[in-house]
């Protein structure tokens, strides 16, 4: 399984990757659980993490607009981002994750084709009305996004596995693999879940609070990088 974290800044970019994550993923909590940061700070990120890992930068808990989305998975793209990360919040079909999707895919492939794009669905999507992530790998692949996540929308401390059981997880995982995509597993993990993340075998496991030390609104730690890094790899 390949390591997400996510900093919010260029100093936690920098502990991020020298602990080891396999992807540095930059976003602002303060725009919500996919909200965009500003395209300096993916700028500055880029640089300093300086071709060790690859960048992501989320672009926001989208509704259905897009062309909203498909300017912002430019900006991300121009910016320096190689993976670009779009949540699926407010959208409850099937044809509007398609359209959206496929519009946020041709800004991304036809400026740099690549880049990756990561369609996110929510875990908790019955209590946010969005639509469930079980039904986005048909839609994404027929899209021509790259990567397929669940993460929770509502940062409140409750798990994706609160959500989501491991048989829906894998379920999730095995569809997203059936279409030939790379999928990630998000929302408040811990390290005790690890075990169960083994069994469902996502391709990604993506992380902020574990490695916060439980609270995501503290900075990342990188003693708990390594330690996640170390126990990943065992
Ligand atoms: O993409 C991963 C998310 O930032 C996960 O954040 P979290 O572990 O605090 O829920």
């Amino acid at each position: 399984m390949k390591l997400l974290v996510s900093p919010i800044n260029r100093e936690e970019a920098i502990i991020a990757s020298i602990g080891g994550a396999d992807i540095v993923d930059v976003k602002n909590p303060k725009e919500g659980s996919l909200g965009a940061n500003f395209p300096w700070i993916i700028r500055e990120v880029k640089a300093v993490v300086n071709g060790r890992q690859p960048i992501s930068a989320t672009i926001g808990d989208f509704n259905y607009k897009p062309g909203t989305a498909a300017l912002a998975a430019l900006g991300a793209a121009v910016a320096g981002a190689d993976y670009i990360k779009v949540g699926l919040y407010d959208i409850q079909t099937e044809a509007q994750a398609l359209e959206l999707l496929t519009k946020v895919t041709r800004a991304v492939k036809d400026y740099d084709p690549s880049k990756k794009v990561v369609a996110s669905g929510y875990s908790d999507y019955r209590r946010i009305n969005s639509i469930s992530p079980v039904l986005l790998p048909a839609v994404a692949a027929e899209a021509g996004v790259d990567v397929v996540m669940v993460d929770t929308g509502i940062k409140d401390g409750k798990s994706t596995f609160e959500f989501m059981d491991e048989k829906e997880l894998k379920e999730f995982t095995d569809l997203a693999h059936k279409y030939g995509l790379e999928n990630a597993i998000a929302g408040s993990l811990k390290f005790e879940d690890l075990p169960v993340l083994e069994r469902i075998g996502p391709d990604i496991i993506g992380v902020r609070g574990m490695v916060c030390g439980g609270d995501r609104r503290t900075a990342i730690r990188q003693e708990l990088v390594e330690k996640l890094v170390a126990e990943c790899q065992a």
